[in-house]
């Protein structure tokens, strides 16, 4: 880090830190990703780094941001601009070397706090500090205005909201917020998926939802939710924590959606979610919890095994799930073939028979185990008529 911000001339102010990064320091969180702003312009950033021997990798050039991998780590580097033009996905921009007018095109004034690296100075243009002593977040500016510029900041004040505001969420974006939520749905899917699935990890998201229900602001992009849902959420969120397991936003999601794995899968491919995210909420949402907690992990994987107890109130039971380990079938196609079974489709058959017996029984060894395995093989040669 160092050998970057001397290379980026942080020791004569060029560059400073931003956004999230000053904000998580000031609040004693950990900082995962640091942006740095600089009054460099894109060329001459690449230019340093190449000099200092430091990877530049033109992530967003026509935006100004260059990233910088230095250590293993990748560190955004922007050139101050504003914005010149947005349509509210996309931004035209014009560099500068006003911080103010770098600080004034952000969204929220918690994000907009610049420090120096050297002496650690913030620059705070827009109440940025006060608003954070108050856990406030407020947008910069006029809420309509810069709602209409990016339609995301929509759920990015909900989900920073959840995240850091305490009490009420500031009346005027929340207004701006509820008058503007159909433009949602100018966003590409990935883009509504990715920031409402930040949302739902925060620790406890369930008052904001709320709020967001009760405003309507996910109906034109999730308008299964039901408001009655909250409450399943708010179950799950204690769930978590008195299972003392970490908290899911895809599991979460379940929880706000009709418990329909039919219905929650077809939700999952609207929201262009992975195949595995896809499978994973699908078998979440099945309210089957016939099977033993053990069996269903077997059967599912315990992450989703884990989600359906924990979705079904089962708490004390996905706990003990997450320190369980699935146990091998003790015996193997080969060993049946030894034990005299001719080879074919036949093994795989008696195979999973025996399989399915093992796992209803509760994973048995030993003699019960022979027992199993004894009349399943005298089953398949009865059946075959040996
Ligand atoms: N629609 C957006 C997205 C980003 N930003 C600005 O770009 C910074 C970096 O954005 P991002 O990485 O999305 O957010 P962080 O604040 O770093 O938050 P997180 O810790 O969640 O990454 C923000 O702090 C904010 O100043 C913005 O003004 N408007």
């Amino acid at each position: 880090m160092d050998r970057l911000l001397t290379a980026l001339g942080a020791d004569e102010g060029l560059t400073r830190y931003v956004g999230g990064a000053v904000r998580d320091e000031l609040l004693g969180l950990p900082v995962n990703d640091v942006d740095l702003a600089t009054e460099l312009r894109p060329g001459e950033v690449v230019e340093r780094l190449t000099k200092a021997r430091i990877k530049a990798v033109p992530t967003g050039i026509e935006h100004g941001t260059v990233t910088a991998v230095s250590d293993g780590h990748a560190v955004e580097v922007t050139t101050l601009r504003h914005d010149v033009s947005t349509d509210g996905r996309r931004a035209t921009v014009a560099f500068t070397d006003d911080w103010q007018a770098d600080a004034a095109r952000r969204d929220f004034t918690i994000n907009a706090l610049f420090a120096d690296p050297q002496t650690g100075e913030i620059f705070d243009y827009f109440d940025g500090l006060e608003d954070l002593a108050e856990r406030r977040v407020r947008f910069i500016g006029n809420p309509l205005a810069r709602i209409a510029e990016d339609h995301l900041r929509i759920l990015r004040f909900f989900r920073f909201h959840a995240r850091f505001g305490a009490g009420e969420p500031d009346a005027s974006a929340l207004e701006a917020c509820t008058r503007r939520a159909n433009d949602l749905m100018a966003l590409s899917r990935e883009r509504i998926a990715d920031e409402l699935l930040k949302l739902l990890a925060v620790e406890d998201p369930t008052a904001t939802v709320g709020v967001m229900l009760q405003r309507g602001i996910l109906t034109p992009v999730l308008p299964e939710i039901e408001a009655e849902r909250l409450r399943d959420l708010e179950a799950l969120v204690a769930a978590e924590q008195s299972a003392g397991i970490d908290p899911d936003p895809l599991r979460r999601l379940v929880a706000l959606l009709p418990r329909d794995p039919e219905l929650t899968g077809a939700i999952a491919v609207r929201l262009k979610l992975s195949n595995k995210s896809r499978k994973r909420v699908a078998a979440a949402a099945s309210s089957d919890l016939d099977a033993t907690p053990e069996a269903l992990a077997y059967r599912m994987g315990t992450e989703c095994a884990v989600d359906r107890l924990l979705l079904g109130g089962k708490t004390a039971e996905a706990s003990a799930l997450t320190k369980w380990t699935a146990p091998r079938l003790p015996i193997t196609g080969g060993a049946l073939i030894e034990r005299g079974l001719e080879e074919g489709p036949i093994v795989a058959r008696t195979l999973r028979k025996i399989e399915d017996r093992w796992v209803e029984a509760g994973f048995p060894g030993g003699r019960e185990f022979e027992e199993i395995l004894e009349a399943e093989l005298s089953a398949t040669r009865g059946g075959l008529g040996t």
